[in-house]
């Protein structure tokens, strides 16, 4: 029996990131920015304006020039209280002051803001004063600065980032309209085992379908797209044909993985012109997992049956995978320390471990095993442990869930 290559689950990942990244394009599309939420730039987004773009107030109270006592002007506010009175101001000479607001476009002739709660008024014949309680503001005080935060033509954000509705409001306030993103990379996706039942109890020597309608979001929740999925029989020919007709970026097949000779993917590889980018990995579960480039520049991910280790499987390689096809950097992982002692995978492999994540600590769920989803239903997180195992309190990476 042939023997697959491991290789360790960093080089996976580097492997597969390095083939998406030289194989395939994702198109670019322009979306508005509230709609491009969710997607990843495909190009670099300058900022069209200095930000802030004026000089303005920090606070309510009165823009002052030279020293106190100041006397006030007031300009024409509208009697229509829907207008925009932020851009009304009058021009100030030393000695004095105009209201001004929050966001008020600072006067010209202005050097500082007197707060309201340090602002006291006097009336003295037809004129009114305005004193500071807090004493001489210091010039440029309360007033925020065009281009502080960046100049004109600055990166606002790097191709490759994702949108999430905190950049959408950044890149809002920036004055873009429309961004340019990756069209999502497209995954087909077959599902093996004749033993798979898709509704009901299932009886012994049966299983019920633990893929079907939890793969499709949780690929979208990772950046991609899932474009077709369908059942596949466990027979070589059913899976040739589909590794040869489908017309997708990626095709993720789960199952039929296993390097024991009964299994069908392996065998088949070699007779459509694949070549591997990774036959097997050195980590518990998903050891059988593996990568091949297509002809077409298709690439190939296939997940271990085991439910835990397909899991465990998708969210080690596809994003790495997606990271090479948007030309980003290879994501390093966070870490954080485990909560106790944790040994190597059987054969002195690494560890994806169902973890809870509290109080920055992660602490491996029981029932872990690579046939058992409920540890992994409620972790936080998938901790990656070393081939040489982790003592309590060492730092290791994890993969936020
Ligand atoms: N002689 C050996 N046997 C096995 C090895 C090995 O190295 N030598 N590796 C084991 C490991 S580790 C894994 S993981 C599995 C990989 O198996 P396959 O990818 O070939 O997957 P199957 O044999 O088709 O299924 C394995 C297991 O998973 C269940 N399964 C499959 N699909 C589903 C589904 N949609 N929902 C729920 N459960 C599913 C299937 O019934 C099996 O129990 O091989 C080990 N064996
Ligand atoms: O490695 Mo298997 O993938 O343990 O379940």
């Amino acid at each position: 029996m042939h023997h697959p290559a491991s290789i360790d689950w960093d080089s996976a990942r580097a492997a597969l990131f390095e083939i998406a990244r030289a194989r395939l394009s994702p198109a670019v599309m322009t979306l508005t920015v509230h709609d491009a939420i969710g997607y990843v730039l495909g190009r670099d987004v300058l900022s069209p304006m200095p930000v802030p773009h004026y000089d303005s107030s920090a606070m309510d109270g009165y823009a002052v020039a030279g020293r106190s006592p100041w006397t006030l002007k007031i300009p024409d506010y509208p009697d229509d209280s829907t207008q925009n009175i932020h851009k009304l101001t009058l021009a100030l000479a030393a000695g004095e002051a105009t209201p001004i607001f929050t966001g008020g476009l600072i006067p010209e002739g202005c050097e500082s803001i007197v707060r309201s709660e340090h602002a006291r008024l006097e009336q003295q014949d037809a004129a009114t004063l305005l004193f500071s309680e807090h004493g001489e503001p210091a010039a440029g005080k309360d007033i925020r600065r065009a281009g502080e935060e960046l100049d004109r033509g600055a990166l606002l954000a790097r191709s490759g980032t994702s949108v999430t509705p905190r950049l959408a409001a950044a890149l809002a306030v920036g004055g873009i309209d429309e961004v340019d993103v990756y069209e999502p990379v497209g995954v087909a996706v077959a599902f093996s085992g004749n033993e798979v039942i898709t509704s009901g109890v299932p009886g012994p020597g049966e299983v019920r379908d633990a893929f079907m309608g939890a793969v499709q979001p949780m690929v979208s929740t990772l950046g991609a797209q899932v474009v077709q999925s369908r059942r596949l029989p466990d027979e070589a020919q059913a899976f040739t044909s589909w590794l040869q007709t489908t017309d997708a970026p990626v095709l993720m097949v789960t199952g039929g993985s296993s390097t024991s000779g009964v299994d069908m993917v392996r065998d088949t590889l070699a007779e459509i012109g694949a070549t591997y980018v990774f036959e097997s990995v050195s980590v518990r579960p998903g050891h059988p997992a593996l990568a091949a480039l297509l002809p077409g520049n298709r690439i190939l991910l296939g997940l271990p049956g085991n439910p835990l280790a397909a899991y465990t499987s998708l969210y080690s390689y596809l994003p790495a995978l997606l990271d090479g096809a948007c030309q980003r950097e290879l994501r390093t992982l966070p870490t954080a320390p485990l909560a106790r002692d944790t040994q190597a995978g059987r054969g002195g492999t690494a560890l994806i471990l169902p973890c809870a994540l509290n109080s920055g600590e992660l602490t491996p769920l029981e029932h872990r095993k690579s046939h058992m989803l409920t540890a992994f239903a409620s972790a936080d997180a998938l901790a990656v442990v070393p081939a040489s195992g982790a003592s309590a309190g060492e730092l290791v990476g994890y993969i936020r869930l």
